[in-house]
């Protein structure tokens, strides 16, 4: 119920559907009473009295009963399913607003399958159990109730007879529950496993082409098809067990009240409409015994996933606003970006930047190079404050980062990455995203800096041709060139590249970057690249090697130097008449 308690946002403000929706059971069940009565007057006071002018009455009355219980029904069906939804809906916006602000770090480790399922099948077992299982579960114990008392009233010694089965109609459905708990388990993780392997295969369906293994996948997908198919049919199993069983039970219990009833009826001690009514109210505590295992499955289950729900809900964000946070206003951002004495390491790990010193003017361009995993994208991450640093400090025009409140530190800064994202909408959305208001015009000026325009106006619907949610149909230097014009936008005060020509050819390099040079002023720039290419019109550029700076300066003052910037300058222009008089430079230098 702990669980309930802590879910009591999603549904107390519709509570009153919650109550209409009991109060609406419990009438109908309530008026499911009348119908033995009206048997039990049938028999002994209308036909064995032979009042026959009674029957239309009767027929009359079992009518309108009928109407009004419908109605009932009716009722609780449409507020529990309206309640059930609004939960869902409230729940469903609740969580994805959540997914929207947790911090990286929280992505680091999150699986999208996992979050897909707790926001589907959770939200789903959520909804029904609260839409319709808590009543249900109240109707059980009412329906127990009412029929006992009246049972009772009719007949105690009769009753008591007839509940010798009920121990063990209970004892069964309380096993079934044990049984179907860690069947209906296994089933949600067969069924999370099998929805994993085909999220990986399509996303990574150019890999398993390339290298031939459709056999392969084919095979694995099987295999766990297999387990769902498994789990499947142990389940229907323990259901098919448990039917006859009840059914078994059920039936002793209905022949002990024929032959201890009928003995009544023959020894005058009861009347048979007496008989027939009690006959009918017996399925009133059968119906509900056999069910309960059921119910208590759906609250297990519920519970479960409200806990999973709630994971998401209470989760911890390690990168929020201050409360006395400031809003930057981007006509008075310069753009000059500080890192002081900055030391961060990824939890668990070793450090990936150790005091990383860097002074960055406004306007500005800062290249970083250095080998794989020496932390170049880690500079960019704390710039945006994707992660929290414990050591050191990082300055945006002066100001401590973590007293900027982050939405607007972010505003202030566009980057473009390696691997480009794209959302499955038309290209025009997908250049536009940065900013809520922009004109055709400026979408069209952005394409042309970035050099996409020309490839644009070849696409059959222009800039309205929707894209894939991984821009299938475009090549990787298109699909980065709409990623630069989507920076381009945002107008941003600071640019970041994240090896973000690396998808371009040489010459398009070349002919982006003309164009950055106009688009760079004004903007302090960061430049991630493995080429040197790219890097050497920077007014700085820091070499990284484990986190730790290890070359700084020029293109020219570094080619001056022994050390990696030179090898990597050696590897990439051997073959470059540039490369003999450096050699030479340096030889003189040294
Ligand atoms: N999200 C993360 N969680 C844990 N460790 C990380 C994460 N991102 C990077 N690292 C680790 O931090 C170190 C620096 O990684 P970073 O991505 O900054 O390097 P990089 O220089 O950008 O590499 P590359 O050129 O390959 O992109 C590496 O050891 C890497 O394994």
């Amino acid at each position: 119920m702990n669980v309930l308690k802590q879910l009591k946002q999603f549904y107390w403000k519709d509570r009153y559907l919650l109550f209409a929706s009991i109060v609406c059971l419990m009438c109908s069940t309530a008026l499911g009473l009348v119908y033995p009565h009206l048997l039990r007057f049938l028999i002994d006071d209308v036909i064995r009295q032979e009042q026959y002018q009674w029957v239309p009455y009767l027929a009359l009355t079992v009518v309108a009963v009928v109407a009004v219980k419908a109605t009932f029904a009716f009722l609780h069906g449409f507020s529990g399913g309206r309640l059930g939804n609004r939960v869902a809906f409230n729940m469903r916006n609740a969580l994805y607003e959540k997914l929207q602000y947790l911090s990286f770090q929280y992505y680091d480790r999150a699986k999208t399958g996992d979050l897909m399922s707790r926001l589907t099948a959770d939200l789903e077992a959520i909804r029904q159990f609260i839409g319709f299982g808590f009543a249900q579960i109240l109707n059980v114990f009412i329906m127990f109730t009412f029929g006992t008392i009246t049972m009772l009233l009719m007949d105690w010694k009769l009753t008591l007879v007839t509940f010798v089965t009920m121990p063990f109609l209970v004892f069964t459905a309380l096993r079934l529950e044990r049984k179907i708990h860690p069947g209906f388990r296994a089933i949600r993780l067969a069924n999370s496993n099998l929805t994993t392997a085909v999220q990986e295969n399509i996303n990574g369906m150019r890999t398993v082409k390339s290298f031939a293994r459709e056999p392969y996948e084919v095979e694995k997908f099987t295999v766990r098809n297999e387990e769902y198919k498994g789990s499947n049919i142990h389940l229907s199993q323990t259901w098919a067990n448990y039917f006859p069983m009840m059914e078994l039970l059920s039936s002793v219990c209905v022949a002990i009240l024929l032959v201890t009833g009928g003995m009544f009826v023959i020894n005058g001690s009861m009347s048979i409409g007496e008989l027939v009514a009690f006959f009918s109210f017996i399925w009133y505590i059968i119906a509900p015994m056999r069910d309960i295992g059921f119910h208590i499955n759906n609250y297990t289950q519920s519970k479960a996933s409200g806990e999973r729900v709630l994971e998401i809900l209470n989760q911890y964000v390690h990168v929020k606003d201050k409360d006395n946070a400031v809003a930057l206003r981007p006509e008075q951002v310069s753009g000059s970006i500080r890192f002081d004495e900055v030391t961060f390491a990824y939890p668990d790990k070793q450090p990936a930047l150790t005091k990383f010193d860097l002074d960055a003017p406004a306007g500005s361009v800062i290249g970083l190079l250095g080998g794989t995993g020496s932390g170049k994208s880690t500079v960019i991450q704390l710039m945006l404050r994707a992660y929290n640093i414990k050591e050191g400090r990082i300055l945006l025009d002066g100001k401590d980062i973590r007293d900027i409140k982050i939405e607007t530190l972010r505003q202030q800064i566009a980057l473009v990455f390696q691997e480009t994202f794209l959302f499955s909408s038309t290209i025009r959305n997908n250049i536009a995203y940065g900013r809520k208001d922009v004109s055709d015009e400026e979408i069209i000026r952005a394409s042309k800096l970035a050099k996409a325009h020309d490839f644009i106006m070849e696409l059959p619907l222009g800039y309205d041709t929707v894209v894939g949610e991984r821009g299938m149909g475009l090549s990787g230097g298109q699909k980065q060139r709409i990623a630069i014009a989507r920076a381009l936008i945002k107008d941003p005060k600071i640019l970041i590249l994240d090896d973000a020509t690396s998808a371009v050819d040489m010459e398009t390099e070349h002919e982006i970057q003309a164009g950055f040079q106009e688009l760079m002023k004004g903007r302090t720039t960061f430049i991630i690249a493995h080429r040197i290419s790219s890097l050497k019109h920077a007014d700085e550029i820091l070499v990284l090697d484990e986190g730790r700076i290890v070359q700084r300066g020029t293109h020219e003052s570094l080619l001056k130097q022994s050390g990696a910037y030179f090898e990597t300058y050696k590897i990439q222009y051997s073959d470059h008449p540039d490369f003999t008089s450096h050699k030479e430079e340096r030889r003189v230098a040294n």
